[in-house]
This record gives structure tokens, sequence and C-alpha cells, in this order.
């Protein structure tokens, strides 16, 4: 999971979706039961420290919704075995509390907790913290890997649960200077379980240096996929640790008992998302230029895709000509479109307007469309070739989506021996296959 109403930018919007899912801490722990059924690893909670009112109509997901650690203890609560992911970032948060409150988690749920380290994507935070800017890229991660040794040191230096053991970290480093020792027991999984999420070289390093799980974002192609997954193990492999980090890319599943029906639900999310006003802009019509990426009509999708269809009806099909005109990323978006719409640049059924627009957001994962066995191909295919060690599932609206790829896939999953049928543990570290770190 990643955002209670969904990933789907449109996703609160389906007729099976909770337009008010953030808030329903009921239904949140009914989707965390569901997932749990389903043998899942974990429930995943993404975070931002900002808001952004401009989106009330088209994405409400983003402008609120509730503090991760208190949802991740009340999902702990109605819940016995599946792992749980709480998105903190250290730029905004100091290593003390955030090694105390994980602890907690991990103490409350039995060994189930997770952080999800980012440093952050959101410039407008910075002036919700009292700072003038985000810091640099540099800058977030010298502070973060800071924050991550101080928070493993206090784990270590923490006392047992009866009270033996705990001593002073006596810390001094170049941003922190913290004593220790942590007021809560050292976690029941020794460490909490660190994914990292970014996307830079300074992300990657760190992912494959000190995390246990590197969050991946979307790349265009299997090639590039493979890349990334190769570069994270390659780094992890000159740090010691090839066999101890796992890359999950984000997958957001569109699935329905047969192709067409997942290509209609597909068509029909992206019919309810709510495009910008047209407007005007000189010189719309660049070779390969990429539009802002909050802006979605016929004139982003011109710049996007290098030719003009301004003003023609989004339901209509393209001219074969136009679409053969497209700019060199345009034609790579073309390819995605036929993937996910099984419509094509030539023949009866054709590539619409509309499709050029949806094809100019910014995804956050990666989309498959597809019937279960369709979906499940495309999961062995990554995992199998390289790409994949496992993935985050997003479901694209809640609970529907999330029930369709746990009733629909996972069986599917299961019969091929790629997913289990019962937990072997309790631990999240035991369900992930990571030994608890000696002291
Ligand atoms: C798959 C993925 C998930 C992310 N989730 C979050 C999130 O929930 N909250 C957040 O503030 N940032 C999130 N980020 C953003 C990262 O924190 C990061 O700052 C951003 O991608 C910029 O990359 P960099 O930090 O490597 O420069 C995510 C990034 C990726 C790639």
């Amino acid at each position: 999971m990643f955002w209670a109403t969904g990933t789907h930018a449109a996703g609160w919007r389906h007729p099976d979706a909770r337009a008010d899912a953030a808030y329903d801490i009921g239904l949140i722990q009914e989707v965390s039961q569901a997932a749990e059924r389903a043998k899942f690893d974990f429930v995943f909670l993404g975070d931002r420290l900002a808001s952004d009112p401009a989106l009330q109509h088209s994405n409400p997901a983003q402008i609120s919704r509730l503090e991760p650690y208190s949802t991740a203890m009340a999902i702990a609560a109605a819940t016995t075995h599946i792992g749980v992911v709480v998105t903190a970032n250290p730029t905004y948060s100091d290593p003390y509390a955030i090694a105390r409150l994980m602890a907690s988690l991990d103490h409350l749920s039995d060994g189930r907790a997770a952080w999800n380290l980012v440093t952050g994507a959101d410039a407008a935070a910075a002036h919700n913290f009292g700072r003038d800017a985000h810091w640099d890229t540099a800058r977030r991660y010298d502070w973060a890997e800071e924050t991550l040794r101080v928070v493993r040191d206090l784990w270590d230096a923490a006392p047992e649960p009866d009270g033996t053991g705990a001593r002073r970290i006596d810390h001094r480093g170049e941003f922190f200077s913290v004593d220790g020792p942590l007021d809560v027991a050292r976690p029941p999984q020794g460490h909490v379980v660190v994914f990292n999420a970014g996307t830079s070289d300074r992300s990657r390093e760190l992912g494959a240096r000190d995390a246990d799980i590197v969050f991946a974002g979307p790349q265009p192609t299997l090639a590039k996929r493979r890349e990334y997954y190769a570069d994270i193990k390659a780094r992890a492999a000159r740090h010691g640790r090839a066999d101890h980090v796992a890359v999950l890319p984000g997958l957001t599943p569109i699935v329905a008992p047969t192709t067409e029906e997942a290509v209609a639900l597909h068509d029909r999310l992206n019919a309810l998302l709510v495009l910008d006003p047209e407007r005007e802009v000189g010189d719309i019509v660049r070779a390969g230029g990429i539009g802002e990426g909050h802006q979605r009509n016929l004139t982003s999708a011109s710049e996007v895709f290098g030719v003009d269809v301004r003003g023609n009806d989004l339901a209509a099909a393209v001219p074969s000509s136009t679409l053969a005109a497209v700019s060199e990323e345009g034609a790579r978006r073309l390819t995605e479109i036929t993937r996910l719409t099984r419509r094509t640049v030539d023949g009866p059924d054709r590539i619409t307007y509309g499709d050029l627009v949806h094809a100019t957001p910014a995804q956050l994962s990666h989309v498959v469309v597809g019937n279960p066995e369709e979906v499940a191909d495309m999961i062995q295919e990554w995992f199998e070739e390289g790409a994949a060690d496992g993935f985050n599932i997003y479901p694209a609206y809640v609970p529907g989506a999330v029930t369709a790829f746990t009733e629909l896939v996972v069986p599917v999953l299961q019969r091929r021996g790629l997913f289990r049928k019962e937990y072997g543990g309790r631990t999240l570290r035991e369900h992930l296959g990571m030994a608890v770190p000696p002291r």
C-alpha cells in the first residue's frame, strides 16, 4: 500500500473506493487484515510532511493523511503476522526520537516494524520546520547517514526488557551529540528493518551499504530495471552485503478476471482523472519536450509527444500519421500506452487523444493491466530476469484493488511456487529471511 485512498490519482473517485479511506482506521485495519490473509510481508505507509491544497479535486490523497507511526500502531493491534512499514524522514526528525518511536512500534507489534528512510521530495516541508529551503542532496544524505548510525547504535545499547545491558553511546558526530542509552528496550528484531527510497546516486549508495531493502521507483524498460537492480547489487557487493539487500520496485496492478475487463477498468480510472484546463503557451511543439509534472491536458500532451494535438475530442482515435510523427520520448510512451491499453498506432483500435493525456503524468510506480495470469507473468518475468526480489504492491484504489490482487493474482503466484501459502515465522525479519543482528 502507499496511500489509503489508492495510488492512482483518480482511485478515490472509483465506485468501489472509499474516498474517505485516509481517516477510516477501521477500513485501514480491514485492508491490512486482507493483506495478512494473503500472507503479504508488510503493509507500507508513505508519508509527506507537507500538504498541497491545490490538489483538492484532483488528488486529495496528497493533501492530508494520518500520521504513520500512529496508523502503524493501530494496524499492529489489529493483526498478528504482517509487517508494518513507516515512512520517516530524518531531515525533519531527530535520531533519538526515531529510535524511540521505531523501537516502541517493534515492541507493540512483536517484531513487525520497518522504517522507510526517505530524505524527502517535498521542498514545502522545509517551511513547516523552520527552514528557509529543502537541503541539497549531499547535506540530506550526510545527515541521514549519521542519523541511521546513531539510531542503530541506540538500539544496540538499549536495555533488555528486564533492564539489563543498557549502556551510553556518547556519540559526538558532525550533526549530533547523543549520550544514550535509549529509554526503550532493544527492539525484538534487534534492528528494525530499514527500507530506503530515493533516486540519486547518494540514495543508491545508502541503500546498498546500509539498508535491508531498496524500494525502487519506476524505470521505463526491462533493460533499465535490470541495470538498476544490478547496480544496487554491485554496490552492495562492494560493501560485502550482496545477499543482504533486497530490491523491491513499486507495482500498481490493474487486474480483473479478463484482459478486456482490466483494460476497461484502467480506461475508467483514467476517465475519472481531473484534468487541468487547457492553457495557451507559445511554441509548444518542442521535440521531446517534457511538460510540467502536474499539468495534464492536450497542451501538455503536445509538449510531451512533440506534435500539436490541441483541440481534439479525448475519446477520438489519433490519426496514424500524427502518431508516426511523435518525438523519440513520445514513441517510448506510445509503446507504454499499447502495453497498458492494448490499443495500437495503426489498425482499427487506435490510441486515443485521451491516452496521450493520461500517459503524461509522472508515474510513482510501474502499472500493469491484465488478467491474473498476465499480471503474474510480469511479476515472474521481473523476478526471473534479475529486475526484482519482490514488489511493493500499490492498490490503485482502496479496498477494491487490494481484494482484486489478493483474490485473483496471489493464488496464481502460489500455484506457480512464487509466493508463500503460510507464514514461516512471526517477525518481519523472519518473513524476509533476515537474521537478528547481534549487539
Ligand atoms: C519509490 C519511492 C518512494 C518514495 N516515497 C516517499 C515518501 O513516502 N515520502 C517522501 O517524503 N519521499 C518519498 N520518496 C522520495 C525520496 O525521499 C527522495 O527524496 C526523492 O526521490 C529524491 O531522491 P533523492 O533523495 O535520492 O535525491 C520516495 C522515492 C521513491 C523512489
